[in-house]
């Protein structure tokens, strides 16, 4: 780096890159708060250039927290320490000055699950006792970044503050970060305030360590009253790469009610049909539920094309003539590697091979990777290391050779069908909301809702089966409302109100539908091809929208009526009486189990119209 002139310093400490100038009085203050807390070394202000990038990833190849994959063009594998593997819900709070903004109040002796309070003095307590002095020796990086094209007026702006280079090199791929940021704020722009350390574990200095962190004290804080995030522990995904969920969803969801526009975890797609008439769809799918490659889905119908706006975060505001319009506000794609294939997601292998950071994949013998899916891409003799660094033998070895959670971290510009519009200002206009899970009984591959409130009682109610966190407890199905579960920013009373709030707003609303790819027949097998075949599911999706009469009314909503889904190729291979089967019993206890949920969950923080929509639908149930 060039030598810094002798008064680039901040209270004794050199600045190593960028000058303290250019910074905003806000933003200065914002660091100066921050070096007197943790003490760094050296501070280094981030622009975002090529060569900062080179800078840091030669550093990390120094520290061994990264390995080139020579296979490929500028592309890179981490692994973490196996202790640091993904986000940690029990450790991630939200702190407010009455309990009752952050989670509603649960029925007596009931656990929430709907989020964690914590005081703002035991808040400020956490967050003494662990970052007083943790970047002592190391470098704070100050990572200017706009969530949304910098010049979208619906983008927000964040610094973050962290002395991880994994980090600084991650946002540059998942967010705008850089120099044009910074100028931005030069006109005192406010932004959002995140501070994060990797820390220092209890038993002492392990600097040396490829991975630092500190799994028994990491702890994840949002502080919505003033925009602020801080994070400490862990260096890995939705703890550390601060845009994502702690900003984009639970600061975001907080600013959004609070300006009146919705902060989702969606999908965004562009869909064109035969006719070259084009929509775009936003869709809801809890975790790990197939949004990445439902939006970079390659069609099977036929005359049909599929763009990706993104694939996991969605802002969406009505526009002055009432059409709501959606951004990504990222500017990347931190998808699960496992699973992603030429079969699966054909796309995303012709989008992650360049420019991107593998984290606990597992690696090949010729520079390349390797995870569970990927057993047709590998060539034979090429020996695998699993995401730990040990030796891995496809049928003998009894672990993953990646990890469940192991993801890539790769530019959307890449993605061959990334929307023509996915960096427009104003967003691209949403035509459809789509709610999903993974359900294996009862729920049929698609059903409309009757109006916008019965829509947000669909998403209320939404529900998928997840691997049980206990040992060998198999598949349970989880409430995830909104697919939102762990990233509420506030009350979900209130969150169900302020989408109830959207309908005044429009009289173009989008239609709200509910999709399920996962129904399996009594042999267990699945009843439904998925995949490129969803693009059947859009197909009658979109003659909706052009108010086609191809819908029939049943207690639980509008269904394709016989015939009117396009199976041409399909013959013989879906059983369409067992897959739009909507067996009473099912759905009686289906309306039971979300009642008993939000009387648990949500108490008297339960909008009055959802508890009606319920009821509704109950009736429905018993006369049909
Ligand atoms: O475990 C992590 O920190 C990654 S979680 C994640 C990453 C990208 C997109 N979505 C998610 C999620 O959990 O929804
Ligand atoms: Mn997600």
């Amino acid at each position: 780096h060039p030598n810094v002139g002798l008064f680039n310093h901040l209270k004794g400490i050199s600045v190593i890159n960028g000058d303290l100038k250019s910074l905003s009085p806000k933003v200065r203050a914002y660091v100066e708060e921050n070096v007197d807390l943790c003490k760094p070394e050296k501070i280094h202000i981030c622009d975002g250039t090529e060569q900062e990038n080179n800078h840091l990833l030669n550093l990390m190849q120094q520290h061994g927290t990264i390995v080139p994959l020579p296979k490929y063009q500028n592309c890179w594998l981490a692994r973490t320490n196996p202790a640091d593997t993904a986000r940690v819900e029990s450790k991630t709070f939200i702190s407010t000055e009455k309990r009752a903004e952050t989670i509603p109040t649960t029925k007596e002796g009931i656990k929430g699950t709907l989020g964690n309070w914590i005081s703002p003095r035991d808040m400020d307590v956490a967050i003494k006792d662990r970052f007083t002095g943790c970047m002592k020796g190391r470098t704070m990086y100050i990572v200017p970044f706009s969530m949304g094209p910098v010049s979208s007026p619906l983008a927000k702006i964040g610094i973050q503050l962290t002395d991880s280079a994994y980090v600084v090199v991650s946002m540059r791929v998942m967010t705008r970060m850089g120099q044009a940021v910074l100028n931005k704020l030069a006109d005192g722009t406010d932004f959002v305030k995140c501070l994060h350390s990797v820390g220092i574990p209890a038993s002492g200095f392990v600097e040396m360590a490829s991975w630092p962190c500190d799994p028994e004290r990491t702890i994840i804080l949002h502080r919505p009253q003033n925009n602020e995030i801080v994070s400490y522990g862990s260096g890995y995904g939705g703890n550390s790469l601060l845009g994502k969920k702690c900003f984009a969803l639970r600061i975001g969801s907080t600013i959004a009610k609070r300006e009146g526009w919705l902060a989702e975890h969606m999908l965004i797609l562009g869909v064109t049909n035969p006719t070259g008439k084009k929509r775009y769809i936003a869709a809801a799918f809890p975790s790990a539920c197939g949004k990445t490659n439902l939006a970079m889905m390659t069609p099977s119908l036929p005359g049909y094309k599929i763009e990706c706006v993104g694939d996991d975060i969605a802002w969406m505001r009505f526009d002055n003539n009432g059409q709501l319009r959606a951004i990504n506000p990222e500017n990347g794609f931190f998808g699960v590697a496992p699973g992603t294939s030429n079969s699966s997601n054909p796309i995303a292998m012709k989008t992650i091979f360049k420019n991107t950071i593998f984290t606990n994949v597992a690696s090949t013998s010729d520079g390349g990777v390797f995870w569970e899916g990927m057993e047709d891409e590998v060539d034979d003799g090429v020996k695998i290391t699993d995401w730990r660094g040990k030796p891995w033998v496809k049928g003998e070895s009894n672990t993953p050779a990646a990890h469940p959670n192991s993801r890539f971290c790769t530019p959307a510009k890449q993605c061959p069908i990334i929307d023509p519009q996915w960096e427009a200002p104003e967003g691209v206009p949403i035509s459809a909301i789509l709610f999903g899970g993974r359900r294996p009984t009862g729920v049929p591959l698609v059903y409309e809702a009757r109006d916008w409130k019965h829509g947000v009682l669909i998403g209320a109610g939404m529900r998928s089966e997840a691997t049980a966190a206990a040992e060998h407890k198999g598949k349970v199905i989880m409430h995830d409302p909104f697919a939102m579960r762990p990233f509420f920013g506030y009350n979900f009373g209130d969150y169900l109100e302020h989408w109830l709030s959207m309908e005044k707003k429009s009289t173009n609303l989008p239609k709200i539908f509910h999709v399920n790819w996962f129904r399996k027949g009594s042999d267990g097998k699945f009843l439904w091809p998925g995949f490129g075949e969803n693009s059947r599911v859009l197909d009658w999706i979109l003659r909706r929208l052009d108010n086609e009469e191809c819908a029939r009314d049943t207690a639980i909503g509008l269904i394709p009526k016989a015939e009117s889904l396009n199976l041409e190729g399909l013959e013989g291979k879906v059983n369409v009486e067992e897959l739009f089967n909507l067996p009473k019993t099912f759905w009686m206890e289906e309306a039971y189990a979300i009642e008993k949920y939000f009387n648990e969950q949500v108490g008297m923080d339960l909008p009055l119209i959802i508890d009606q929509e319920l009821k509704k639908l109950k009736k429905r149930l018993i006369f049909s």
